[in-house]
């Protein structure tokens, strides 16, 4: 079918002779887990039930309308620890306000360090990322690729507003608020304000389906964070509390804008922008003011990365100290904190500094690394494995005893 349109698109509606999809949706009991893996349903998430299978109250009495298959329904529900009690930041940390030529934007009102969570935030609501067109044997044969795009478009929103009509009235409303940069490509309110918003998960997902299988989440207050191509935080979905958690990847100023990333980090600031085109937005930070500077840096950064892609960090191959050191640096000029490749050259850095028996800068990169796993997934930083730097002491111990620096114990 190839990417939805964006901009503006002459033709958009319904092409002629294509009637309004009819849906229905049929109410279920909210305690029904027997669908279909495939059969896609309107559900309000996460509901706990107890043992008795009787709906307990939830925790937070914060929903999320989801438009989900029963699959995903019975991963959520028998995620141990469902429904726990969302967390919230030590202390207020960001405001929402305007951001000049942006729109409103997320602020810092304080320093925040890094790894500190800033917000966590209940989705609004959950839909799958493509919906197949439900119309079977009734779209005509003679529809242009154009065509049966528009009416994809609007079979989507139909379907998309049987959830939304079920959200509740503040919930609703703070989804209407949110900015809608699809007004003119033949997106309804509800799709155009889906694909301006929401963030992929790789734990939202039906297995074995491809990209047909992906969902999109949205949020309230995350879906007020405008994109820089070197973002300060870093987001993931927390299963048990439901809720997408929001962290910083650096240390923030007070008043610095919180930014997140809408493209692939590691392409040039052309191939950046192309992605970005879908946004209607221009970027103008200093990586895109600079792509004499920054795209060389980036190529050295995405050379590092397709040399190790897919490859968990026990299975890296050491590399010269000079040459990490140069690569850690072209990451941290442009920003890229948040990356899988940075969190690589940091771990192989540790052992190299390890096999020196550099223990003082060994704990420097383990102090990273754990800072990257903990803005990664929201488990905390044990500070024994920055003592002993993923075990990588032991490494450095026996350096440190072969130079004769260290005592047999
Ligand atoms: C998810 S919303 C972000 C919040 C939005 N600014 C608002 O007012 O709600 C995405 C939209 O914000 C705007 N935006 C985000 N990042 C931007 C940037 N770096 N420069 C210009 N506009 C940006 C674009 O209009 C984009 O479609």
């Amino acid at each position: 079918m190839g990417p939805l349109p964006y901009g503006l698109v002459e033709k958009t509606g319904l092409p002629p002779g294509v009637e309004k999809l009819k849906y229905e949706n049929t109410e279920f009991s909210a305690g029904r887990l027997d669908y279909a893996p495939m059969q896609k349903i309107h559900t309000t998430q996460p509901l706990r039930y107890d043992e008795r299978d009787r709906l307990t109250l939830p925790l937070d009495p914060v929903m999320t309308e989801c438009y989900i298959s029963g699959f995903l329904k019975r991963k959520i529900l028998s995620t141990p620890g469902i429904g726990s009690r969302m967390l919230r930041p030590s202390s207020t940390m960001h405001r929402i306000s305007e951001s000049p030529g942006k729109g409103l934007g997320m602020f810092a009102t304080k320093d925040i360090p890094a790894g500190e969570l800033i917000v966590a935030d209940r989705p609004l609501l959950i839909f799958p990322r493509n919906i197949a067109t439900q119309r079977t044997g009734a779209v005509p044969l003679h529809l242009t690729m154009h065509e049966m795009q528009q009416v994809i478009l609007n079979d989507t929103e139909v379907i998309y507003k049987a959830s939304v009509d079920r959200m509740e009235p503040d919930r609703k409303e703070a989804f209407f608020k949110l900015a809608n940069s699809h007004t003119d490509d033949g997106s309804g309110p509800i799709v155009g304000r889906v694909r301006t918003n929401g963030f992929g998960s790789a734990d939202m997902m039906d297995l074995g389906e491809g990209t047909a299988g992906q969902y999109t989440i949205i949020c309230d207050e995350l879906s007020r964070l405008n994109h820089s191509c070197s973002p300060n935080t870093k987001h993931f979905w927390d299963m048990p509390t439901f809720c997408m958690q929001l962290r910083a990847t650096r240390h923030i100023k007070k008043d610095e804008e919180l930014t997140t990333t809408y493209c692939d980090l590691m392409e040039s600031a052309a191939d950046r922008q192309a992605t970005l085109d879908a946004y209607q937005l221009k970027c103008d930070c200093a990586s895109c003011a600079n792509p004499a500077i920054s795209d060389p840096r980036r190529r050295k950064c995405r050379e590092w990365g397709n040399q190790n892609d897919g490859r968990v960090l026990a299975d890296l191959d050491p590399a010269p100290l000079n040459r990490l050191l140069d690569v850690f640096k072209a990451y941290i000029a442009e920003g890229l904190e948040e990356t899988i490749g940075y969190s690589q050259v940091v771990f192989l850095l540790m052992n190299a500094y390890a096999e020196k028996g550099d223990v003082q800068n060994m704990r420097v990169y383990a102090k990273r690394l754990s800072l990257w796993k903990h803005v990664s997934n929201g488990d905390p930083v044990d500070p024994r494995e920055i003592e002993t730097g993923f075990g990588a002491l032991a490494v450095a111990e026996m350096a440190l005893r072969l130079k004769g620096k260290l005592k047999r114990k």
